[in-house]
């Protein structure tokens, strides 16, 4: 059992169906094309925190296949800067292509999951195109993060909002702290969930559930959690 913090994550030691979750690579979207590559140079014109990836090394050498992202900004809650949004990318490829991989740990510096985009590289993107590409790319990343071939476990310690509640929804577990909430607070700047959480919370919770959700940017906190999006843990 791995134990992170007053979690414990028994179920990623579990005997894992390797079969299916093997089965999720053939459905990775393609790789980087050349608007992938344009959208990463201007993304890489808003730097700031960082994505850090920890693949978890035992003391003999022997890779215990657990690893662990962290997302670094704590001056600004965790929001995600465009160097963030790559790096988080390049965390995912290493991976899609970590042979001894079982099970992921996503998690904020601090006392925050996430924050979201940061809102200041979103109103420098000043063109719709610019913001679309934007969107694409992290719909892109959190697809391949839920589809990785291993289990990944969002560690809500704190809030998850904006982009930080639809990141939460792109790993297989949620794993709450007292102090957690997740809010798709979109509709308070008149945006729909643009990273792809919709779609992954209404895999989770059903389309009536999930509407109910976005549409009233409803707090979740650990006490509201029996509606089956994750686990509270004290
Ligand atoms: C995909 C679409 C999206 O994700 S849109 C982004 C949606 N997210 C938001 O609207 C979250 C906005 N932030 C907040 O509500 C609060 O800052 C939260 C996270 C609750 C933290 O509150 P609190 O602990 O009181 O800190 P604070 O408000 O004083 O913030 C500290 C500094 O961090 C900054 N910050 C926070 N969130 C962001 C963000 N998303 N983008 C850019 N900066 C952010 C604040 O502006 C503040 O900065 P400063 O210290 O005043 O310079």
């Amino acid at each position: 059992m791995l134990s992170f913090g007053s979690f414990s994550l028994w179920f990623v030691r579990r005997p894992v169906d390797r079969f299916s979750l093997c089965v999720r690579r053939l459905s990775l979207p393609t790789k980087s094309d050349a608007n992938e590559a344009a959208t990463e140079e201007q993304l890489l014109g808003f730097p700031g925190g960082s994505v850090e990836l920890k693949l978890h090394e035992e003391s003999d050498g022997e890779n215990s296949g657990l690893a662990l992202i962290t997302m670094n900004n704590p001056r600004r809650r965790n929001a995600f800067s465009g160097a963030m949004m790559v790096e988080m990318r390049r965390a995912v490829e290493k991976l899609e292509v970590w042979k001894h991989g079982k099970g992921l740990i996503l998690h904020g510096s601090g006392n925050t999951f996430c924050s979201g985009s940061d809102l200041n590289a979103v109103r420098a993107l000043s063109t719709t195109k610019d913001a679309t590409m934007m969107s694409l790319y992290m719909q892109n990343t959190l697809a391949r993060l839920l589809r990785l071939p291993i289990l990944s476990v969002a560690l809500v310690h704190g809030k998850a909002l904006g982009g930080g509640a639809e990141l939460t929804t792109a790993c297989d577990f949620r794993l709450m702290s007292p102090s957690g909430e997740i809010c798709f607070v979109h509709k308070h700047m008149g945006l729909v969930p643009g990273w792809g959480g919709a779609t992954h919370l209404s895999r989770i919770l059903g389309p009536c559930t999930t509407l109910r959700i976005i549409a009233g940017a409803t707090r979740l906190g650990p006490i509201g959690f029996g509606i089956g999006l994750g686990r509270c843990n004290s």
